[in-house]
């Protein structure tokens, strides 16, 4: 037998692993690597954060990502060339960790690595009526990732979704489910990324009630905006830009004109259609090119806030109640913050050190919960009912040799 597919079958085996979960997400701020034990499977899953840094990426990283990021029209050489290049960078970026940490390759049983998204293609929003499907691409190729670091590697964790049914997004359910469920308390996992999205967690414990859902943007428009217009900054520090800004209310009901916002959940997106132009698109028909900076960072930050509150009136009507736990860079925002909370009174809010995980660390955790599962657990069956959310386990295993 191949050693490499022993030692597959072996950790499969073991009542606990340690994996690496990898995420780089649509900000492009970083590779957040943490290092998990996790105990058991499926809803008997024990996380142990270890370890957990987001090592930033360089400029010349960003570059070249952007280089091919939520465009309609690349070049494939630069995408083909980069696919490999990621894969042994995010590669090299463990081994760099696992130095740092004084921690030896040996001691790690796999890595569960996302990727980067360059395009994100769900059928509800690609225009193109002679593909009737739902796709999205992650590169940084996991053989890349498991020959450079000498570890069993789970990559590309969307496609089985989209094959079964779902639009490869959000992913989150899967393990929100399995690691923070709690009988007695009604719970929306929020994660304030780029893109914004929620996990809803009844109070039941009822799988066939789960799902996640993205709500819109979270940070990727803000982002956008304020590195045009203060080249100094990377985002607005502390939402304090926006706080100093006054709201549009033309302009934010022109960005709320969409489709997208009134569509039944689950659904996903991305800076493909919530990009620059987007805004662009909405100052054009509303008139309002000549907004302030800051009033423009403040609009933005609503239609963020906006979109999240959206979302959850659609499911659970006017006046949503349930115990929010927050996530992702958008959490160190108190001006989006506080505009979710305005628009969700009845909700009492937390971040996820409440759960037991850092905020900034929970979705590359996730990532090692999806692998677990895949290694050593089944298929994790939740929304029973709804469409797009199909009960498979997820990710291809790549070995190191
Ligand atoms: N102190 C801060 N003030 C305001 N915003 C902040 C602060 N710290 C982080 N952020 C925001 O968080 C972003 C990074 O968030 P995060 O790492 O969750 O994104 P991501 O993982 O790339 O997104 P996604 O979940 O969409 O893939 C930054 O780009 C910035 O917008
Ligand atoms: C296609 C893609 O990469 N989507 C990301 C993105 O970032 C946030 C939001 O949009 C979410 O749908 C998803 O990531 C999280 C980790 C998920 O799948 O749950």
């Amino acid at each position: 037998m191949n050693p490499h597919l022993a030692r597959l079958c072996q950790l499969a085996q073991q009542p606990s692993r340690r994996i690496i979960g990898l995420m780089s997400g649509t900000s492009l701020d970083g590779l957040d690597v943490a290092l998990c034990r996790l105990e058991g499977s499926g809803p008997g899953t024990r996380l142990t954060l270890e370890q957990f840094v987001t090592v930033p990426y360089s400029d010349d990283v960003r570059l070249r990502v952007r280089r091919v990021f939520a465009q309609g029209q690349v070049s494939l050489e630069e995408l083909t060339l980069l696919n490999a290049w990621l894969g042994t960078l995010h590669g090299q970026l463990v081994l760099d960790c696992l130095q740092a940490w004084g921690i030896d390759a040996a001691a790690v049983d796999a890595i569960a690595s996302h990727g980067q998204t360059v395009y994100h293609a769900p059928e509800h929003q690609h225009q193109r009526p002679d593909y009737s499907l739902n796709a999205t691409l992650q590169i940084g190729d996991g053989d890349h990732v498991a020959v450079r670091t000498g570890i069993i590697t789970l990559s590309d964790f969307r496609q089985k979704h989209i094959a079964a049914g779902g639009e490869g997004a959000p992913l989150a359910a899967y393990g929100d489910f399995l690691l923070y469920s709690q009988a007695g308390e009604e719970r929306l996992l929020l994660n304030l990324g780029g893109i914004a999205n929620f996990t809803y967690l009844p109070a039941s414990l009822d799988a066939a009630t789960v799902f996640s859902t993205d709500t819109g943007p979270g940070n990727t428009l803000l982002d956008a905006f304020v590195q045009q217009l203060y080249p100094q900054h990377r985002y607005d520090p502390d939402g304090a830009l926006a706080a100093s800004g006054t709201v549009d209310s033309v302009l934010l009901a022109a960005l709320l004109d969409h489709p997208f916002f009134q569509a039944p959940l689950p659904k996903t997106t991305g800076p493909e259609l919530f990009g620059p132009a987007y805004v662009r698109a909405a100052q054009e028909r509303s008139g309002t090119f000549d907004l302030a900076p800051t009033d423009l960072l403040a609009t933005l930050t609503e239609f963020s806030a906006h979109g999240v509150a959206l979302a959850a009136q659609l499911a659970f009507g006017p006046s949503p109640q349930a115990a929010v736990y927050v996530s992702g860079g958008g959490m160190h925002n108190p001006t989006l913050l506080a505009a979710i909370q305005r628009h969700l009174p009845a909700c009492r809010f937390a971040d996820t050190h409440a759960l037991g995980v850092a905020p900034d660390a929970k979705e590359a955790v996730l990532f090692a919960v999806l692998a677990n599962e895949t290694l050593s657990g089944s298929a994790v069956s939740i929304g029973a009912g709804r469409q797009r959310v199909p009960a498979v386990t997820l990710g291809k295993i790549s070995l190191p040799g």
